[in-house]
């Protein structure tokens, strides 16, 4: 059970109107188990939430096979909750009433009600419950978009950088906040990332995904205990051997962008 992921491979049409494609992966095999917080690592482009929203069933693969939890993914389902870089909050609700808003139609007004205090406290939001998205933070919105995701009770949470627009203190806080909520909930999570170290602090394992041609190229379990240092040696030395593998990828990206992919 958890997410299995069997040779997926996935194309876009290029933009040029000629019918053409363009492979961003093929071959993917992944398992994720339950429980497990997995990252995808990689650079830009290389189809980190591509892979993301397969599994959320927000794109197709044109092969393979993604079950969760022994479920074809055909479609978004309740099953899992997503959680992107942008909190996309309702504007005319409140912080309550936005939880509330994806709850409202499978339970009772009062359980909702409840529901959604349940988990806004969980995010340390509960004092915020009637404030507006305006009123609040990047990093208050993104607890509200968590807590959100958390009232559906899916057995999986799939995460699109979902810090990756906040400040640093702001992110060192939701990491903590995240991994604590994990703990608790014990959900099955798939986290996209380009950071190394939030990828190291929270996850059992990272994936490292790379370009050309596009796909997995490496796998870490991260066995240090939690809470992480970063200044510890194993976390340093880890750190560095990923960090040297991502950065061959990163320069094939660039070597793309500033065209000379021939140069060598
Ligand atoms: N709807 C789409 N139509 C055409 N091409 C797309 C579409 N979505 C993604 N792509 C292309 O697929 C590739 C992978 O994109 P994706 O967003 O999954 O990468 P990523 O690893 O998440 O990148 P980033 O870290 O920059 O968010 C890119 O080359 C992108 O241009």
């Amino acid at each position: 059970m958890g997410i299995i992921i069997e040779n997926v491979k996935k194309t876009f049409g290029t933009a040029d109107g000629k019918g053409g494609t363009v492979e961003v992966f093929s071959g993917v095999d992944l398992k994720v188990r339950p429980g497990e917080f997995v990252s995808l690592l990689g650079p830009s482009g290389c189809g980190k939430s591509t892979l993301l929203n397969i599994v959320a069933g927000l794109e197709r693969a044109n092969s393979g096979n993604v079950t969760v939890n022994g479920r074809g993914v055909v479609g978004p389902g309740a099953d899992r909750g997503v959680v992107f870089q942008e909190a996309a909050l309702m504007p005319w609700l409140t912080v309550k009433g936005n939880v509330i808003f994806g709850i409202k139609k499978r339970m009772s007004a009062v359980e909702a009600e409840g529901t959604a205090e349940k988990y806004l406290k969980m995010v340390h939001l509960s004092r915020f419950s009637g404030a507006y998205p305006h009123e609040l933070s990047g990093g208050m919105k993104q607890r509200v978009a968590i807590a959100r995701a958390l009232a559906m009770d899916p057995e999986t949470l799939l995460m699109d950088e979902p810090f990756g627009a906040l400040d640093e203190q702001t992110r060192s806080l939701l990491h903590k906040q995240v991994l604590h909520i994990w703990g608790q909930t014990g959900k099955t999570v798939l986290f996209v990332t380009h950071n190394i170290r939030e990828a190291m602090l929270l996850s059992d394992r990272i994936v490292l995904m790379g370009v050309q041609p596009g796909g997995i190229r490496k796998v870490f379990a991260v066995e240090l205990p939690r809470p992480r240092d970063s200044l510890e040696p194993e976390f340093a030395e880890m750190e560095q051997q990923i960090r040297s593998l991502l950065s061959v990828e990163i320069d094939k990206v660039a070597r793309e962008e500033f065209g000379d992919v021939h140069s060598d």
